[in-house]
Parts: C-alpha cells; structure tokens; sequence
C-alpha cells in the first residue's frame, strides 16, 4: 500500500485505516467550510499515529470520518477492507461498536455504573459475553484491579481516563481512535495515560490514532501527521517534543 507521500516503513504492512483524496465541507455557499481537503493517509496496524495541527486544521474531522462518526463529502474512508461511505447507518453502529474503540478527552463514563461495568458496557450493548483472558489483561495493563467496583465520582481524572482506555480496549478493536486524551488532564495524569496508551500498542499490538495539540504528547507516538487547512502536509517518524516542536514552527503555530 501506498500513499501519496511515499513510501514509509508505515506503508510496509497492511494499513488498519485509510482515506483515500478525502474532502468534507460543511456548509455551503459563501458560508462552505473544507475541513477536509483532499487528505490521503494510511494507518499501519500495529502503530500509534499522532495527528497534529493548529486549531482548525481538521483533526477531529478526519478522526470522525475515519472512524464512521461522520461522511465524507467525497473520497473514500476504510477500516480494514470496508468503505465507510457505501455502509449504512446501521452498519456503520456495528462496525463502531464491534470493530473500534473510543477515547475522548472528557472521559464519557456512565456515572451510576461501576469501573467494571463500564469497562464492559460496550460488549453488554452488543450481547457479548467477555473473553476472561482478555479482559483480565486489559484491567492489569491499565492497572485499575483494585478499583473496579468504585463509580466515576470515586476516582481521579487519571484513573477515570484508564476505564475509558480499558472500555475502548474490551472488545479488541481494529483501531482506537483518540480525541485529545490528556486534554483534561493534569501533567503526572497525562503522561500516565499516554504510556498506557503506548504500552497498549507496543504489548498489546492495538492500533491507535489520537488527535492532540501537545507536543509531549506527540512523542510517544511512532509516527505523527500534520495538517493544515485540511490537507495532510508533513509527516514525522520516531517524534520526540523537539522534533514535532520544531516541525510546528515551520508550519507557523
Ligand atoms: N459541524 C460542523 N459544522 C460546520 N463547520 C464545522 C463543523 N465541524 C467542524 N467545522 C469546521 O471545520 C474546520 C475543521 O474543524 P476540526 O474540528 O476538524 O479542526 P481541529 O483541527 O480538530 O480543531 P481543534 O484543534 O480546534 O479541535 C473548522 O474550520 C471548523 O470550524
């Protein structure tokens, strides 16, 4: 698989996500906005891929597109082998709920439900019973075992972000997609979440895309994406904070 940046060591194996000359415009008229123009990517399974840009850029309208929360204008967005534009709504639910995990910055806990029962509330929804195995893994990775029976309003931001974490991870997703995780969060509580986040990918071989406009937050990823005006303009293996700092000063944030 190739993309229209060249040949990357992301491009070698299958990619878990794709889109393929992406528009999405909001709007019409003199009021039309693009905040995707044209965008050609592909994810590598296996992989933690940063999306960054300045505010506006179309992050969150590329992670949506790609993971079958909102449509394409034109192009094509994939998961894996299926394209999301010729799935129906429903389809597009199952896939969702089967196929991804989800990590958004306010967490998204049901409060009168317990750490464990909303880890598990994804696979309850769709009448699935947990792999044990799995499941036990997830809990020891994202180290909650003894917490499981507090609610939300019982633990820190931290700890609630590592339940949404273990609920987006319960159902071996294809890909987890991640929408400014850290952005409520304090500094000591960020980083512990985003070294789950990568010992998720590394240990566990999840896929991960996350959106952040955190430079520290960048670096854990193997591979970081910059837009700018919904177009994909750059692309930084191995980041650390100095590189994608410095990469963002040349696209003048
Ligand atoms: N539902 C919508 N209706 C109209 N315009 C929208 C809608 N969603 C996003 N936009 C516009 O599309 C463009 C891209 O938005 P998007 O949220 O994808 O950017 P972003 O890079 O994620 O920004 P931020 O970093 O501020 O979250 C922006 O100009 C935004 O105002």
């Amino acid at each position: 698989m190739t993309t229209t940046t060249g040949t990357t060591s992301s491009t070698l194996t299958a990619p878990a996500a794709r889109a393929v000359a992406a528009v999405k415009q909001y709007g019409g008229g003199d009021a039309a906005v693009r905040a995707l123009d044209g965008v050609t990517v592909a994810l590598a399974a296996g992989r933690f891929t940063a999306v960054m840009g300045p505010s506006g850029s179309g992050k969150s309208t590329l992670l949506h597109c790609l993971a079958g929360l909102d449509r394409l204008t034109s192009g094509q967005a994939y998961v894996g082998d299926v394209e999301l534009g010729s799935a129906s709504d429903k389809q597009l639910t199952l896939l969702r709920r089967e196929k991804l995990g989800f990590v958004f910055q306010s967490f998204n806990l049901l409060p009168t439900l317990s750490a464990a029962e909303n880890i598990t509330l994804p696979l309850d929804l769709a009448g699935r019973s947990p792999d044990k195995d799995w499941l036990d893994t997830v809990v020891g990775t994202v180290g909650l075992t003894d917490r499981l029976k507090h609610r939300p309003a019982e633990l820190s931001g931290g700890q609630q972000q590592r339940v949404a974490v273990a609920r987006a991870l319960v159902s071996r997703p294809e890909v987890v997609f991640a929408d400014e995780p850290t952005g409520n969060l304090d500094s000591r509580s960020a980083a512990e979440v985003l070294g789950l986040l990568r010992t998720m990918v590394t240990d566990l071989g999840q896929t991960l895309v996350m959106v952040t406009h955190d430079p520290s937050a960048a670096a854990y990823a193997d591979e970081v994406l910059f837009l700018a005006d919904g177009r994909l303009v750059d692309r930084l293996e191995q980041p650390t904070r100095d590189s994608v700092l410095a990469r963002m000063q040349r696209f003048g944030e």
